[in-house]
């Protein structure tokens, strides 16, 4: 729905075009680099079984690590809504930056609105925006706590995500199925006992 669509009184605001800054990513050195690790790691890359593994996985790291173009559409809080707006089980893929292996889960992302309102599909945007990325949950947590509340200026915004880390399951420690939260609050929601405990509420955890 573009905003206009929300009604015909609102007045239009060209919607902030959000591009992400990451660094070009070189396809061909990434599939010279993969071969290399295949070879290191006593496989042939000529082989005829891995002979496109090179390629596939350049790729696949290129889509991993690209999050996707998106327009930061508000509307203007004309009614004075004035509760939280919560965006629950909002899937998360994301790479640990220790080990190269994901970490998926999924976060909650609330904000108490001021004068505007954010287009909801941008409060999962944002997470996705913040996740293709190398990174440690306590980071990506805060980065979409702060991102939201320089962008919209909200009275309080509220993240939490829960995370399944591969690093910890798959090798390593191999604690299967242990999940890591991590929660990153501004404003009202980090300041008001009452609104920060509604907001643990909701998202299912306790203060
Ligand atoms: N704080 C934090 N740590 C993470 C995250 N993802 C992975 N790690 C941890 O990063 C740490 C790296 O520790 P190291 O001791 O250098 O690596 P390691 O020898 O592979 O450690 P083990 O996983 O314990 O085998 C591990 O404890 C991981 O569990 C994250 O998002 N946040
Ligand atoms: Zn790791």
């Amino acid at each position: 729905m573009s905003a206009m669509a929300i009604s015909a009184d609102l007045e239009p605001v060209a919607p902030l075009r959000i591009v992400a800054g990451r660094e070009r990513i070189d396809l061909p050195a990434a599939e010279r680099a993969v071969a290399d690790l295949l070879r290191a790691l006593g496989r042939d890359p000529d082989s005829v079984h891995l002979a496109d593994t090179p390629r596939r996985v350049a790729h696949a790291y290129e889509e991993m690590l690209t999050p996707r173009e998106f327009s930061l559409t508000t509307f203007p809080n004309d009614e004075g809504y004035d509760e939280l707006v919560l965006a629950k089980d909002i899937p998360v893929q994301s790479l640990c930056e220790h080990h190269m292996l994901p970490f998926q889960g999924v976060a909650h992302v609330g904000y108490l609105p001021g004068d505007r309102i954010l287009g909801l599909s941008k409060l999962a945007r944002v997470v996705e925006l913040f996740a293709r990325d190398f990174q440690v949950q306590e980071r990506l947590t805060k980065q979409v706590a702060d991102w939201l509340q320089d962008h919209l200026a909200p009275k309080g915004v509220g993240v939490v995500i829960e995370a399944e880390h591969q690093c910890m399951s798959l090798r390593g420690v191999r604690a299967i199925g242990s999940r890591t939260v991590t929660s990153s609050l501004h404003g009202i929601l980090r300041d008001k006992p009452s609104s920060r405990q509604e907001f643990f509420a909701l998202t299912g955890l306790t203060p």
